[in-house]
């Protein structure tokens, strides 16, 4: 065992019950690596059962053993025996990657190229709903047509909302429709690392030669190319060679790419090319959708009404709302009970609470203040400069979406204002969200904060 990982264990069986630390850490292998310790999980629910609840106590602890930052890497697997990567739902964002160089490229060996795409996520798997059809319609078609419909497909949105899922699900499904077709799946951070270590073994032509001779290249958030230049530069060529050859290329970003700073205005211009989808937060029924599906095929029980209580309250993104089934699924295995609601809410308590704690009233009118720095009694003062009237309309917006308050309620909270002017404001937010990116990305993160 990493000696680290001990002494990090010993200290920490002093501030956790014995329960949890038995359940949940001692079962951790651990191996030091060049900027910290990674961490195997002997299945997918102790791992996000220990991302949730351990990981900043473990990170903390580390913090004060060693005096410095260290990155937790978390895995399914084993210290002795590599498993394949998990998608980026499962790990931590990982450390940028000399430490974790890819596979020798093995063109002789065409699955070489597809054994990173997980089986798991496909199109049968991703529920659609609103916040999603169009980005589900556009990887579909781009898996049928590749390097023909859309190229590049550009999926951008909030963490945790479907974008690696679905990008998965293209590449899956190409590979279905043709077995021989070369699907290369990285997350930026991956190339990055790939470009780095071809530069140190001065082997770039190779890695060139790696990256254009795909059929398809799947990039997962390609706003960590942000700032490094070299890797843009790399990136640039790589890119157009692919679209040249029209070979398909995928990518997945956390926003619109023209809001990404640092990122180079001609790689700006090629990427809206093809076609940009933005997927949205999934609304209450999409939630509700996602977890009985995600439950049943976990072979989870889980009844509607748990399904309801747990979209209603967790409204952040699919990840969160996946950990908690995750966690209700090992400790109802763990203790021996059904999952009812009752169970649920004892067992999520603590999560839930912070879901529950930030929504009120008070609490958005506060962290919309801090938002747009302004001032909180300019925020519910009568003043109508439209630095001040523009946040006060989101901030009215956002208690109808978030809260159970009534129209005439939110107007009294905000300086006794009538209700006609809370719903005028709701529909401009609305409409605005719809026609002006910044305003629908300023509303997501928003709710994200809030929620999250
Ligand atoms: N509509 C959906 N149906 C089924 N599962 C979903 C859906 N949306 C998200 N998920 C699940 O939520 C989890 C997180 O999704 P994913 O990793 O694709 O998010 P992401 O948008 O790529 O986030 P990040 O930007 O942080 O990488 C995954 O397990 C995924 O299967």
């Amino acid at each position: 065992m990493s000696d680290l990982w001990r002494r990090c264990l010993e200290r920490l069986e002093g501030e956790l019950s014995a329960e949890d630390v038995h359940t949940w850490l001692m079962p951790l292998q651990a191996r030091d690596d060049t900027f910290g310790l990674q961490l195997f999980a002997p299945n997918p629910y102790t791992l996000d059962t220990v991302r949730d609840r351990y990981l900043k106590r473990i990170e903390a602890m580390l913090q004060q053993l060693t005096g410095h930052d260290l990155q937790v890497r978390l895995e399914v697997g084993s210290s002795a025996v590599r498993m394949p990567p998990r998608p980026a739902s499962a790990v931590l964002p990982p450390v940028p990657a000399p430490a974790q160089p890819l596979p020798a490229p093995a063109p002789a060996a065409p699955v070489a190229f597809n054994h990173n795409l997980d089986p798991h996520y496909t199109f049968e798997t991703f529920v659609e709903g609103k916040s999603n059809q169009l980005g589900k319609a556009a990887a579909m078609q781009v898996a049928m047509n590749p390097g023909r419909a859309y190229n590049p497909l550009l999926l951008y949105g909030g963490t945790g909302l479907g974008k690696t899922h679905l990008m998965h699900a293209a590449g899956n499904l190409m590979r279905e429709r043709n077995p021989d077709f070369k699907v290369l799946y990285l997350r930026s951070e991956q190339f990055v690392g790939a470009m780095i270590e071809a530069l140190r073994t001065k082997s770039m032509d190779e890695f060139k030669r790696r990256f254009r001779s795909v059929d398809a290249l799947l990039i997962d958030d390609i706003q960590f190319f942000a700032g490094k230049d070299t890797t843009q530069e790399e990136f640039f060529h790589t890119f157009n060679a692919l679209f040249e050859s029209k070979q398909q290329i995928i990518l997945t970003c956390d926003r619109y790419p023209k809001e990404v700073d640092k990122l180079e205005p001609r790689l700006k211009s090629r990427l809206g090319w093809g076609l940009s989808v933005a997927i949205e937060p999934p609304d209450f029924e999409t939630r509700a959708a996602i977890l009985l599906s995600k439950a049943h095929d976990k072979g989870v029980a889980v009844s509607e009404n748990v399904a309801m209580l747990l979209a209603k309250r967790i409204r952040s993104n699919v990840r969160d709302l996946e950990g908690a089934l995750n966690t209700l699924a090992a400790r109802a295995n763990f203790y021996g009970r059904p999952i009812t609601t009752e169970f649920a809410e004892e067992t999520l308590r603590d999560l839930l609470a912070t879901h529950a704690q930030a929504v009120t009233v008070p609490n958005i009118q506060k962290m919309v203040a801090d938002y747009y720095q302004v001032r909180l009694q300019d925020l519910l003062s009568k003043r109508r400069v439209r630095s001040l009237a523009r946040p006060r309309q989101i901030a009215m917006a956002l208690s109808k979406e978030l809260t159970e308050h009534s129209l005439p309620e939110i107007g009294e909270a905000f300086g006794g204002r009538d209700h006609t002017t809370v719903l005028h404001a709701c529909r401009t937010i609305k409409k605005l969200c719809e026609t002006d990116t910044r305003m629908r990305q300023d509303w997501e993160q928003l709710i994200r904060i809030l929620t999250g």
